[in-house]
């Protein structure tokens, strides 16, 4: 797997972020306004104290007249509360701009993801576990909403309050603020060793989240067959093992927000009672006011309390990244092959077609198929036999086109099936599978998946056809049962059935038919057979069977043997030719 270096990463985000920079120079803007305000409080506040004593001092009593409190302490509250309030409401808007912008972000990752997801190619699905995935598209791009919601509000406001607040310092006095920059670089030196460290602390920690969520993911799709094999002990073990070591990840990020943040904290404190006894006796020495004073011991707490939330903006930012690389990670996976620019039709499809000299391998350097040659001629039945790991299941996926070939052609009606858009081509397919997939919804719903706009007439004339009207009575609310693969009471074979009347109700030229009768008892087989039998009716048929009794009567017979056609022809061709298919013929039959 290979990992986007954090700079092109940042690069990315920067890109990724470009539509929203109006937002960006909007909020700074606020950010840098409310700020100024906010600079100018204990300034104000200073020279209204040094105000007050001197008039004190100069009047030699402490009775303050109407006058001089509406001069001094008046006047300055005043301005005071409406500095506050104006530097209140762009701090308002700076927080709303965040906010859209962290939605706007967050909305448009997510599509992004979704959008991609549509455009991988199935080797992308067949090499990724489904919790990383599941890790990527949730925990990481909350992560990223998060950092902008909080993070960069923090960091904008941060470097403005740190800016200001030093000018402010160096305009007071200079000696004094150059002990403060010291420590504050020293923070800073701390700050970004704990940031870097804790990107590598927080890239394991989403590492390990994503094989536990991987784990949990697989204990319960195979539920069935750990307690068929007892395992449920050592699943759960695994599984606690990987929650340790989540556990161990998350405690080792956590710990340096917890031990390292105290440390920084403490070198605030100290540059501030530095501060405060300088500063105190530069007021014996004559050099600096009382109220310059206080107004400068304001200004370091101003600008320490920042430099703790930017060490931990930075963390932050940081963990975000480490989440957006995983994110590209999938945005930069390569896409399958385009549909063409101008793509064919097939208005009459008859469902004619031609594997001419297909090459194909999983991997391009590893050849399954080298040379496969056959024509399935329109409404015929086409059976694949051969012994496991032939290559079945790869034909139809190329028919499909879930893959793309090596070298050769595949075409349909004649055409060459990457002249017409997969879903033109796949809207001429029906399938069957092995594992049926039926998702949470009703019946009804579950039958018109590929027929959307079918009545309810129509798909209870399906449901017959593929003789499942008479247990779809028996559910509690008949057609309008709510069922789903996962937790679903039908039987494996009533799921069956349900996908052969999704077939017949989608009315495709051709059907693909993927060991459908396998795992199911006589009475159910029988009827599976029957329902087929309809489905593969005056359409072009592919049917993938183990046991050959089933395809006998099959117009073409092709015969896989390590991912190539080793023979193809009639039941009876292929007996009277001795060679693969009748000795798997003679295996199942002669005892
Ligand atoms: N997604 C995949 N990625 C890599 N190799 C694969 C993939 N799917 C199948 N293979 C390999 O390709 C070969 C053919 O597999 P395929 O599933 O087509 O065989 P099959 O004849 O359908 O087998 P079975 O009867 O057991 O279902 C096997 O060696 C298999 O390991």
């Amino acid at each position: 797997m290979t990992q986007v270096s954090s700079k092109s990463s940042i690069k990315q985000f920067f890109i990724f972020i470009k539509p929203e920079k109006n937002k960006f120079f909007l909020l700074m803007i606020c950010s840098i306004i409310s700020h100024i305000l906010v600079t100018m409080i204990p300034f104000i506040m200073g020279i209204a104290i040094d105000n007050l004593l001197k008039t004190i001092q100069i009047s030699n009593k402490n009775i303050l007249t109407p006058d001089v409190i509406k001069e001094l302490i008046l006047g300055p509250i005043i301005l005071l509360i409406t500095v506050s309030f104006i530097s209140s409401y762009f701090s308002y808007v700076q927080e709303k701009m965040i906010a859209s912008l962290s939605e706007d972000v967050t909305l448009r990752l997510r599509q992004e993801v979704t959008q991609k997801f549509k455009k991988l190619p199935m080797s992308f699905f067949d090499s990724h576990q489904v919790g990383d995935i599941l890790s990527r598209t949730t925990n990481d791009i909350n992560r990223i909403s998060e950092m902008l919601l909080t993070g960069v509000n923090q960091l904008f406001s941060s470097i403005v309050s740190i800016i200001l607040g030093v000018t402010m310092l160096f305009y007071i006095n200079v000696k004094l603020t150059s002990i403060v920059i010291f420590l504050i670089v020293l923070s800073s030196i701390v700050t970004t060793w704990v940031a870097n460290k804790n990107k590598k602390l927080a890239d394991k920690n989403q590492q390990e989240l994503g094989v536990f969520n991987n784990q949990v993911e697989e204990y319960f799709s195979g539920n069935l067959e750990i307690k068929v094999f007892n395992q449920q002990q050592n699943t759960a073990s695994k599984i606690n093992e990987t929650n340790k070591r989540h556990q161990k990840a998350f405690e080792r990020s956590l710990f340096f927000d917890f031990t390292i943040y105290p440390v920084i904290r403490f070198l605030n404190q100290l540059t501030f009672i530095m501060s405060a006894i300088i500063g105190a006796g530069l007021v014996i020495q004559g050099t600096l006011t009382i109220g310059l004073v206080q107004a400068y011991l304001q200004y370091v707490n101003q600008i320490s309390e920042p430099i703790t939330s930017f060490s931990y903006v930075i963390n932050n930012i940081q963990g975000a990244m480490a989440s957006f690389d995983r994110i590209l990670y999938i945005l930069n996976q390569k896409e399958e092959k385009p549909d063409p620019q101008v793509p064919l039709n097939i208005a009459d499809s008859q469902g004619n077609i031609q594997f001419k000299e297909v090459k194909f391998g999983y991997t391009p350097d590893n050849l399954l198929m080298t040379n496969v040659n056959f024509t399935a001629e329109s409404r015929k039945m086409i059976a694949i036999v051969g012994p496991t790991g032939a290559g079945k299941t790869t034909l139809v996926n190329l028919l499909m086109r879930f893959y793309e070939i090596n070298d050769g052609v595949i075409t349909y009606d004649g055409q060459d099936i990457t002249a017409l858009t997969r879903k033109e081509l796949r809207s001429k397919f029906g399938m069957v599978l092995q594992n049926t997939w039926l998702f949470e919804g009703t019946v009804l719903e579950n039958i018109a998946y590929g027929n959307k706009v079918a009545t309810r007439k129509e798909i209870i004339e399906a449901a017959k056809i593929a003789q499942c009207d008479h247990f779809i009575r028996t559910l509690p609310n008949g057609y309008d049962s709510v069922i789903s693969s996962e937790n679903s009471t039908l039987s494996q074979g009533q799921q069956q059935l349900l996908t052969i009347a999704r077939v017949i109700l989608a009315n495709p030229p051709v059907v693909i038919l993927d060991e459908a009768t396998s795992s199911v008892d006589t009475r159910t087989e029988l009827e599976i057979q029957s329902a087929m039998a309809t489905a593969t009716k005056g359409r072009t048929s592919f049917v993938i069977a183990h046991r050959l009794s089933t395809i006998v009567k099959a117009d073409l017979i092709l015969v896989m043997d390590a991912g190539d056609i080793v023979e193809q022809g009639t039941h009876q061709e292929l007996l009277n030719e001795k060679g693969l298919y009748s000795k798997l013929y003679n295996s199942q039959f002669k005892n």
